[in-house]
């Protein structure tokens, strides 16, 4: 009988960890009480308004124009979905939906269009935030603001090679502090940094994303840079800048302003391709280069042991002091997760040519013996594994002493290469209603694991610019019509979120 007992236990258990059969159907009163749920968004990807108010061009305004071909459909920012003229409409929408919050970032080149505090604040910039912020408080909606979310200002890439030089750390500080004094007696939820690793690997590895640099001999059409040396300067220059600007806020504004500051990190679950001692190891030196290379510098000072003895005089080394105010330097966790990935075991590159591709000796794939991890999806790297998050989560929470966390993305795209598809059919996404369903849920069985996780922010409120896929991959729980004003509609995912949401 104990047996059957069992057996009958496992098929209640969905392979997402909650237990389902008996349990009602998920909504906001599954999760504990001031959990807040919102959706998130970023400057360059949702403004538009590239060339007014004020703003001058960010990396981003440069990579898209100059490199048109690395962009799926040739596409850039300079409108994107107009949000910087129409923010109350999408305030509108946020109000309807029932959000608690919404998570955007603010562009460093529409507030200091030159980069630099000497080179001005611009006060139709601090105005157009100051709007956004007062509406979304008017509408009773809590603002998370990420201070740089990839579009750095193109005249600190032209003086200094942007994240590259150590000289980044002061500009970043002093923007840092414009957005404190300006807003931050409204704004209790600052992060300091988007992805640090995506910024990082796509614009320093691949050369995917702006500024597009990597090594020549990868023939990935960059302009210039060493994917065996720069994502490593790049990552320590992020992570300083990151620590100088919480200590800053923790010395001068958290005291009065009484905000929280933290960080937005990005990983993959890796999961070993099989039990055996090479694919386990593989698959958590993985989650060292991934997640530890931001992590262990935040929690531990110092970067993870896996990376120091691989690496060598290639990964840079902390001062003490620089040491002691990273330790520690966020409030709260930010977590984005889309995916999981299988891990195996590789052996040292003897090509000789040094990258951050090959330096943690792991083979990554999104399949094992020609099955995939998870279910596919709409988008090319993304494959369901709702799992992942729960194992993220309890990983994060027993390896690095149980954090605050907000999930600060999670999400799923559509892939539209012809623009044939009917709206009906688009509009009817029942796919991402699984997505997300699926993904809460998992969260939902980390929290009753004891996890302190207290947000979910969706990616994203509106379809918008997705960086090298342009506008051919649609995130948003609602559509907007690139052929007719940008009109905004809801999509299924947008009534079925807004039903989960009621109180
Ligand atoms: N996009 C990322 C991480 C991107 C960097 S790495 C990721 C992993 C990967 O294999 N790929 C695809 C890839 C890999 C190698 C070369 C080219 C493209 C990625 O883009 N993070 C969040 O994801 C959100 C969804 O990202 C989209 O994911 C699907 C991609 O096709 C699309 O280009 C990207 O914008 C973004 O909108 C947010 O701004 C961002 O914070």
């Amino acid at each position: 009988w104990r047996l059957v007992f069992v057996w009958i236990f496992v098929g209640l258990l969905s392979v997402d960890g909650e237990v389902s059969g008996s349990s009602p159907p998920l909504s906001r009163e599954s999760f504990p009480a001031g959990f807040l749920f919102g959706t998130a968004s970023a400057s360059y990807q949702y403004e538009g308004a590239a060339k007014e108010g004020g703003r001058r061009p960010s990396i981003w305004d440069t990579f898209t124009h100059k490199h048109p071909e690395k962009i799926a459909d040739g596409s850039n920012g300079d409108v994107a979905i107009d949000s910087y003229h129409r923010y109350k409409e999408d305030v509108g929408i946020m109000k309807e939906m029932g959000l608690d919050a919404y998570r955007f970032s603010m562009s460093w080149s529409r507030i200091l269009p030159n980069g630099k505090l000497s080179g001005g604040v611009n006060k139709e910039g601090i105005r157009y935030y100051n709007n956004l912020i007062n509406e979304l408080i008017a509408n009773g909606i809590q603002p998370f603001v990420t201070l740089f979310h990839w579009d750095l200002p193109q005249a600190l890439e032209d003086e200094y090679g942007g994240f590259l030089s150590p000289r980044i750390v002061d500009d970043f500080r002093d923007y840092a502090e414009v957005c404190f004094k300006e807003f931050g007696d409204r704004v209790k939820h600052w992060t300091t940094l988007n992805e640090p690793w995506s910024y990082t690997y796509g614009g320093y590895v691949l050369g995917f994303l702006a500024p597009g640099r990597c090594s020549d001999w990868q023939n990935l059409n960059c302009t210039g840079g060493d994917s065996g040396i720069e994502p490593y300067l790049v990552a320590h220059h992020l992570l300083l800048a990151h620590a100088v600007s919480v200590q800053l806020y923790r010395q001068k504004y958290q005291a009065t302003q009484k905000g929280m500051i933290g960080i937005t990190l990005v990983t993959y679950w890796f999961v070993p391709v099989s039990n055996a001692k090479h694919h386990k190891n593989a698959a958590s030196r993985a989650m060292d280069f991934m997640f530890g290379w931001f992590m262990d510098p935040i929690t531990k000072g110092n970067y993870p042991h896996t990376m120091q003895s691989l690496l060598g005089n290639r990964l840079p080394k902390f001062t003490k002091i620089q040491s002691e105010i990273l330790k520690g330097s966020f409030d709260f966790l930010g977590m984005n997760y889309y995916t999981a990935t299988y891990a195996a075991y590789a052996p040292k590159n003897n090509g000789g040519k040094q990258s951050y591709l090959t330096d943690g000796r792991t083979n990554l794939s999104s399949e094992h013996n020609g099955v995939p991890i998870g279910p596919v999806t709409g988008t090319r790297w993304i494959y369901m594994y709702p799992r992942g998050i729960r194992s993220l989560l309890l990983y994060t929470k027993k390896k690095y002493n149980n954090p605050l966390i907000y999930i600060t993305e999670n999400g799923v795209g559509d892939t539209y290469k012809n623009t044939t598809v009917p709206l009906k059919e688009i509009l009817n996404d029942k796919g991402r209603i699984e997505y997300h369903r699926r993904h809460l849920s998992s969260i939902q069985s980390a929290i009753k694991g004891g996890v302190n996780v207290k947000g979910y922010f969706a990616w994203s409120l509106l379809d918008n610019f997705e960086w090298g896929d342009g506008y051919t991959v649609r995130f948003g729980f609602n559509f907007v019509d690139y052929k007719d004003g940008l009109k905004r509609y809801p999509k299924l995912s947008a009534h079925w979120f807004r039903n989960f949401l009621k109180k």
